[in-house]
């Protein structure tokens, strides 16, 4: 059964086996809660003695009182038991879900995350993670251990009066045929009603990160009418499921209950056929009253055991994603990057980089310029393997970086984008994440040769000063400044520049450039960058335009040659004079 359930609800081999335990803890509490009534129906024989005539149990008051406690006792220890298992296994369960789903998501290709928006992903990871601890937790065990405890106690019934046993249990499996058989349409209706929720939720996020711009563009009416009406289709669905779920669970426990007419009414003939003792007949009663009672529940559980399919169905697709892998060990002979007829598409029947081939060098400074969107970004981030080249071969130091696992590749490499990513933490901590185990001495060098210094000693608490989501109490120049004293700490032998210096104004951006000379001494350093003066002192400067190399050289060489970047270059030197009016 373990092994069942590891594979039905993709628990792990731990999960797999709490589960079982819970399960049975279930059935065995289920079965203890029949042990009372049996003592009842003992009392009651006793009882009853002179009106029947049979011979009761030889067992004063006190023995009944004694004989309670003893059953309260264990059915104290058998709840116990299915607490413990169930409860402490789930919320662990559920935990180590959430971590290996976590675990999968830092090694899935970033591909992956253009499939699957964020508001899809948080939603994987937090609400059907905490749905899964609740199916753990109640429907699930409660399910299968009711299954269970009626299957044994159902057995004992047949081998005491078949008759009154089928009067009994004929009802489950029609009632839970009822209830499987509308499963499709059930399941149909909640993937419908789950895309719904993900486009209200997504809807919501959006709004919340573009709040600025919808605002500024007097967009805001248009936009919560948008969302209003996605939040009422998630309202209406959600109401849609729920009567069409409730009508049906409420049919199938109707026909649950049917079972008490038929076993009283099959009881009554049979015992005026002098066929059924009254004492057996008691029985059956006691046993229907346990068995109906946890059926009528399981019944409610079974479609939100469908619900959790889905939702297991919606993780096993996170976690069957291929990862990138690739070896710990690979040797570098050096660093320079080489793009060897390298071809890429983000998406099927689209072409971004087409039989792009040029060097970086070590120790030199290779800048990537051209026209907007001709593939500058995506040529840099095949090098640090955020995607995979389609075609050809990127090479770091001649190993191909495919072949590199990824964190073992970006331990070689330092990025600094221009949309610079920041933790809502202190400014020393933001730094540090360049080089876990830098002293906090370390750090303040980087952010002193990084022109941090003059606003950290402006922010109330310095280097403690916690900076916000995202570093929201910092300006973008601010926070591209942290960005590149985090790359001056990890001091990586490659290093990435994604317009780092874009958002920094005229002055800043020369302090900058001092501090990036000094960063990239020695090193292999690929630059993007839409103003020419930055890239004007680049040993090589590679043109992409339209996803292929449309030149290279040096800049003055370039300049000569009256090409592309001549003319980008001039157009710049132009536009430096242009104002309003
Ligand atoms: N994550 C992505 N998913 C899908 N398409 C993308 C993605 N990133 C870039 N593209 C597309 O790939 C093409 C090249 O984009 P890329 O960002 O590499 O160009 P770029 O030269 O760096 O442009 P820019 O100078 O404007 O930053 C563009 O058509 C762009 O729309």
């Amino acid at each position: 059964m373990s092994k069942y359930l590891q594979r039905r609800f993709a628990l792990s081999e731990q999960g797999g086996k709490d589960l079982t335990r819970a399960v049975l803890a279930c059935a065995a509490a289920n079965v203890g809660l029949i042990f009372p009534m049996g003592l009842l129906i003992l009392f009651l024989e006793k009882l009853l003695m002179p009106v029947t005539g049979e011979k009761g149990m030889e067992m004063g008051l006190l023995g009944f009182v004694g004989m309670s406690v003893l059953f309260l006792l264990l059915i104290f220890i058998l709840q116990y038991i299915q607490y413990n298992k169930t409860f402490l296994a789930s919320y662990q369960e559920s935990a180590n879900l959430r971590i290996r789903l976590a675990e999968k998501l830092r090694k899935i290709p970033l591909s992956f995350f253009g499939k699957r928006d964020l508001a899809d992903l948080t939603t994987t990871i937090m609400a059907d993670c905490a749905w899964m601890e609740t199916a753990f937790s109640h429907f699930i065990p409660e399910l299968i251990g009711a299954l269970l405890s009626t299957a044994f106690v159902g057995l004992g019934m047949f081998f005491l009066d078949w008759k009154m046993a089928l009067a009994l249990l004929w009802v489950i499996p029609a009632a839970f045929m009822l209830s499987a058989g509308t499963r499709p349409v059930i399941d149909r209706l909640e993937r419908r009603e789950k895309c719904k929720k993900l486009a209200a939720s997504d809807g919501i996020q959006e709004c919340i990160e573009n709040i600025q711009d919808i605002k500024a563009n007097n967009q805001r009416e248009s936009y919560l009418k948008d969302l209003d009406s996605k939040i009422i289709a998630v309202e209406k669905g959600t109401v849609k499921m729920e009567t069409l779920n409730g009508s049906l669970v409420t049919a199938s426990q109707m026909v649950l209950r049917l079972g008490m007419a038929t076993t009283v009414l099959s009881g009554a003939f049979l015992m005026t056929e002098r066929k059924l003792d009254l004492m057996v007949f008691l029985i059956f009663m006691v046993a229907a009253a346990r068995i109906y009672g946890p059926l009528t529940g399981s019944l409610n559980n079974l479609s939100a055991v469908y619900s959790t399919l889905l939702q297991v169905e919606r993780m096993r697709a996170v976690e069957e994603e291929p990862v990138q892998d690739g070896a710990e060990t690979k040797q570098l002979n050096g660093y320079d990057i080489v793009y060897d007829h390298v071809g890429f598409s983000y998406h099927q029947n689209e072409t971004v980089l087409e039989d792009v081939s040029f060097c970086a060098r070590q120790g030199q400074v290779t800048a990537l310029v051209g026209p907007s969107g001709g593939g500058k970004s995506t040529a840099a981030r095949l090098a640090a393997r955020f995607w995979d080249a389609e075609k050809g071969r990127v090479t770091i130091g001649g190993a191909e970086v495919k072949e590199i696992d990824p964190e073992h590749l970006l331990k070689h490499i330092s990025v600094v984008f221009q949309d610079v990513m920041l933790f809502n933490n202190t400014v020393m901590e933001n730094i540090r994440i360049g080089r876990k185990d830098a002293s906090d001495k370390e750090v303040m060098e980087a952010a002193k040769a990084a022109q941090c210094m003059e606003f950290i000693s402006r922010l109330p608490e310095g280097f403690q000063t916690r900076i916000g989501e995202n570093g929201s109490a910092l300006s973008g120049g601010e926070r591209q400044r942290l960005s590149i004293a985090r790359a001056l700490l990890k001091d990586a032998p490659v290093i990435i520049l994604d317009e780092a210096t874009a958002s920094l104004d005229v002055e800043n951006e020369s302090l900058i450039q001092s501090a990036i000379s000094n960063l990239i001494r020695s090193k292999t350093v690929l630059i993007i960058a839409h103003r020419m003066r930055t890239v004007a002192q680049a040993d090589k400067i590679v043109v992409l335009k339209d996803g292929k190399v449309a030149e290279e050289g040096s800049p003055e060489a370039l300049y000569q040659k009256g090409g592309i970047y001549r003319h980008m270059t001039d157009l710049q030197n132009q536009s430096q004079n242009w104002s309003i009016g």
